[in-house]
């Protein structure tokens, strides 16, 4: 069970279980829900058999990590957190896949979402990668990034799912075995969003890409899917099926305890001390995202005077190698760095540099090594004494939960939108950051630490 359990509401049966395809976007999902007012768990992995979720919750999002491994195994562990998430009263399963739409050839979005589809027996599935307040937004299925199209932006450089095509329903049919369709805007806007979706279900058409360019876009969807068997897409739309929820999920809560209606833009959650600033204590960033912002966010580091380390898997391929050097040079910092606050461990590179990384040694191989080192240095980082732990990339901060082997955690307060602090039963405080979000000085902040590093360790 992740954290300590908060305080049994009267909602009986869980209406929405989400299954991320990787950590960063299962804690941004995460947010988008409980900013809603709903109560929400947070899991690392699908919890194993006798763990049960917290008394009270209105939500439950499993943390995977299915976007880039073999689909077989994508498929399988995805199965397996929808039985578990019904086995726990899930009504509504929701798919949180990136923004970005981030897969390989090979999948994973299709094949996941045909298992998904096929083990609810739902007829059509409608979705959205729009996420406005990330500057993702769906037009006529087209996919933008700010202002550009998808295959025009940094997507298109991605160490492991560049993104060539921008037009959602041909780069997903390329992955299942359904056909995809489109839900214009215009639609969605003029009231019919339900009438198109049930032409296209009429069509035999599977999926159907939602158009939605603004928060109240994703909130018309919202209510219309609020009783769909699964729904799937990026985390803006989880906010507009919760927003449809969430107020009557609040209300009954306030209701059963005999308060006032709560402020929905103000949670009760009645867990203040999540919105409290997160502790002190010893901090530190690792970065194996290799995404636009991230790099921005390195060097914004860097150009601060905060101690960096870079590993090098050019020099190196062993991951226990790697690690043990990053360990020593931080623990030649002394646990001091007079004025040069918590320390940088980074995999990260600008594409061409990636490119010649990945030329020599294999896209998966090279990824594999880097994660491996960046979960191993930060199990090292908490073991002298580190309980703020910044991680920068959705399949690093996979690599680094499971490192550490922390089961789930407790949504906090957001560091930057979509980017909560989590808190651990064992009292770490973790940021998981998506590769491309937060402002150029997220990962400064989030590690600030006035005075020295305390230190416990060797
Ligand atoms: N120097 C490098 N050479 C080769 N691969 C690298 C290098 N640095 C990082 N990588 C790999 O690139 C991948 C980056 O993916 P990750 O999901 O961590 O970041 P992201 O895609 O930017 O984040 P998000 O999924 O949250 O958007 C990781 O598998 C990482 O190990
Ligand atoms: O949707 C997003 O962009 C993120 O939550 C994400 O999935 C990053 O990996």
């Amino acid at each position: 069970m992740p954290g300590s359990p908060p305080s049994p509401s009267p909602a009986a049966a869980t209406p929405i279980g989400t299954i991320a395809d990787d950590v960063t976007g299962a804690t941004d999902v995460a947010v988008a829900l409980r900013r809603r007012g709903l109560r929400t768990a947070l899991f690392f992995g699908t919890p194993g058999p006798g763990t049960e979720p917290p008394p009270g919750c209105d939500a439950l999002v499993i943390a995977l990590k299915t976007r880039t491994v073999p689909r077989a195994d994508a498929v399988a562990r995805s199965l397996e957190a929808l039985e578990w998430l019904r086995a726990h009263g899930a009504r509504q399963i929701y798919f949180k896949y990136c923004s970005t739409f981030d897969s390989t050839a090979e999948g994973n979005i299709g094949p996941v979402l045909d298992a998904l589809a096929d083990a609810l027996a739902a007829p059509l599935v409608a979705m959205t990668p729009s996420s406005p307040e990330h500057g993702r937004t769906q037009y006529h299925g087209y996919l933008f990034v700010g202002d550009v199209l998808l295959a025009e932006s940094a997507m298109r450089h991605h160490p492991l799912t560049p993104m060539t095509d921008s037009y959602l329903p041909r780069v997903l049919e390329s992955q299942s075995a359904h056909r995809a369709g489109v839900v214009p805007l215009a639609q969605v806007r003029g009231g019919g969003l339900g009438r198109r979706l049930a032409e296209l279900a009429g069509q035999g058409v599977r999926y159907a890409f939602v158009d939605a360019l603004e928060d109240a876009d994703l909130a018309v969807a919202g209510r219309e899917l609020a009783g769909a068997p699964l729904v799937a897409g990026a985390a803006g739309l989880a906010g507009g099926l919760a927003a449809a929820l969430g107020r009557s999920a609040a209300l009954g809560r306030a209701a059963a305890l005999g308060r006032a209606a709560p402020d929905l833009d103000e949670p009760d959650l009645d867990e203040p001390d999540l919105d409290e600033p997160v502790p002190g204590g010893a901090a530190a960033v690792l970065a194996g995202s290799c995404s636009a912002r991230t790099l921005e966010q390195v060097e914004a580091m860097i150009a601060a005077g905060r101690p960096a380390y870079r590993l090098d898997a050019l020099t190196e391929q062993d991951p226990a190698v790697l690690a043990a050097d990053a360990l020593a040079w931080y623990d030649s910092l002394g646990g001091r760095a007079p004025g040069a606050g918590a320390p940088l461990v980074y995999s990260s590179l600008e594409p061409e540099a990636l490119r010649r990384v990945q030329e020599a040694l294999g896209g998966d191989r090279s990824a594999a090594v880097l994660e491996s080192a960046l979960g191993r240095i930060a199990r090292g980082l908490v073991e002298r004494g580190v309980t703020r732990l910044v991680s920068a990339g959705g399949e690093t901060s996979g690599a680094v939960v499971a490192a550490l082997g922390v089961p789930g955690g407790l949504i906090g307060a957001e560091a930057a939108r979509g980017v909560p602090w989590i808190r651990t039963a064992s009292g770490l405080s973790l940021l998981l950051k998506s590769g491309n979000f937060g402002d150029r000085d997220l990962l400064l902040t989030a590690s600030h630490q006035p005075g020295p590093a305390r230190r416990t360790g060797p």
